[in-house]
């Protein structure tokens, strides 16, 4: 089940992507950055040119019907007037399964999900969450070969996002086939995926595993999803953790080259810290003690010098060869 994708779509998309049975690829960047438009392509709601050879058959010269792909949106695209149970039939049902057998797959994929006591509902008795678990039941009933998760837990509340995203992973580790999950979430990428790939203007612009791509974040948009500082210096990159970042009000005294005088944006708890936006030469973010926070008077407006050790900062080539 190796995908082998090369997608193009003109002015909008030029990716290429590789993966093996059982990957989870995290699609990550900024809005506008093409990643619906590569999971359109390969569903086959957007034409593009190409390949994308899925186990020797190329997806593109397929209807969207004969791909054996699974999708879920954002926004579930339920059938309104199908019941959770047919809604979640419907695809066994178009491949020629009969309706008992098709039904009774279902039920089975429902009560995975944690959702076979609502099979009789229409989608509109649905909470948001609810919705999603039928929308994924429906995606893996087929047994698909390809995963397509566009943004699924957007929109949810927190606290059932964070529960579907480890039921979400307990099938993932046992699907044979590909997923390629579309999300703005760092946790998302960290937790549930076997790669990361980050596009940025229709183009991959970093593919490794979650741990690389979080550590070593070639643009900007990774760099904030996973919390971290970069700064560009010519060919190189400079990354290092706002829990390194000091703050004083006064010019630091020592030698060190990594200091910056800026205007605090914002301040908002994170964790046990409070974490400050600042912005002058650098976009910075910064985790000082409440404490801190407090003596300081770190407040939106305040003039303040981060500064920061450099054995507290990684330092990578920021176009290394992919
Ligand atoms: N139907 C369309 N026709 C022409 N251009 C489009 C169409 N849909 C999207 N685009 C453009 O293609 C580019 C990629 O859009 P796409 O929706 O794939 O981005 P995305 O990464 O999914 O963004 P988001 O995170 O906002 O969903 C954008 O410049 C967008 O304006």
């Amino acid at each position: 089940m190796t995908l082998v994708a090369r997608l193009l779509v003109a002015g909008r998309l030029d990716v290429d992507i590789s993966a093996e049975p059982g990957d989870v690829v995290a699609l990550v960047g900024p809005n506008g950055a093409g990643k619906s438009t590569f999971v359109h392509a390969l569903a086959g709601l957007q034409r593009a040119e190409g390949s994308a050879v899925l186990d020797g058959r190329d997806l593109l010269a397929l209807a969207p019907q004969d791909r054996s792909v699974g999708v879920v949106f954002q926004d579930q695209r339920l059938f309104p007037h199908l019941s959770a149970l047919d809604n979640v039939a419907f695809g066994l049902r178009s491949r020629g399964s009969t309706k008992a057998s098709a039904r009774a797959a279902a039920r089975n994929w429902l009560d995975r999900l944690g959702v076979g006591e609502l099979a009789g509902r229409k989608p509109a008795q649905l909470s948001g969450g609810q919705a999603q678990r039928v929308a994924i039941a429906r995606a893996l009933v087929t047994e698909p070969d390809l995963l397509l998760l566009d943004e699924p837990f957007t929109g949810l509340d927190v606290g059932v996002a964070a529960t579907l995203r480890i039921e979400l992973g307990r099938h993932l580790a046992d699907f044979r086939g590909v997923t390629v999950l579309v999300t703005h979430d760092a946790l998302d990428a960290l937790t549930l995926a076997t790669s990361v790939a980050v596009l940025d203007a229709g183009r991959i612009a970093q593919h490794g595993t979650p741990t690389d791509v979080a550590a070593r974040p070639r643009t900007e948009h990774v760099a904030r999803l996973v919390g971290l500082n970069v700064i560009r210096e010519a060919d190189r990159l400079r990354a290092f953790s706002p829990a390194a970042v000091t703050v004083s009000l006064q010019a630091p005294t020592d030698s060190t080259r990594n200091r910056w005088s800026g205007v605090v944006r914002g301040a908002a708890p994170h964790g046990d810290a409070i974490r400050l936006q600042v912005s002058g030469d650098h976009d910075l973010i910064a985790d000082v003690t409440p404490a801190a926070s407090r003596e300081l008077a770190l407040v939106p407006g305040q003039q303040v010098w981060l500064s920061v050790k450099e054995t507290a900062v990684t330092t990578y080539d920021a176009h290394p060869s992919r």
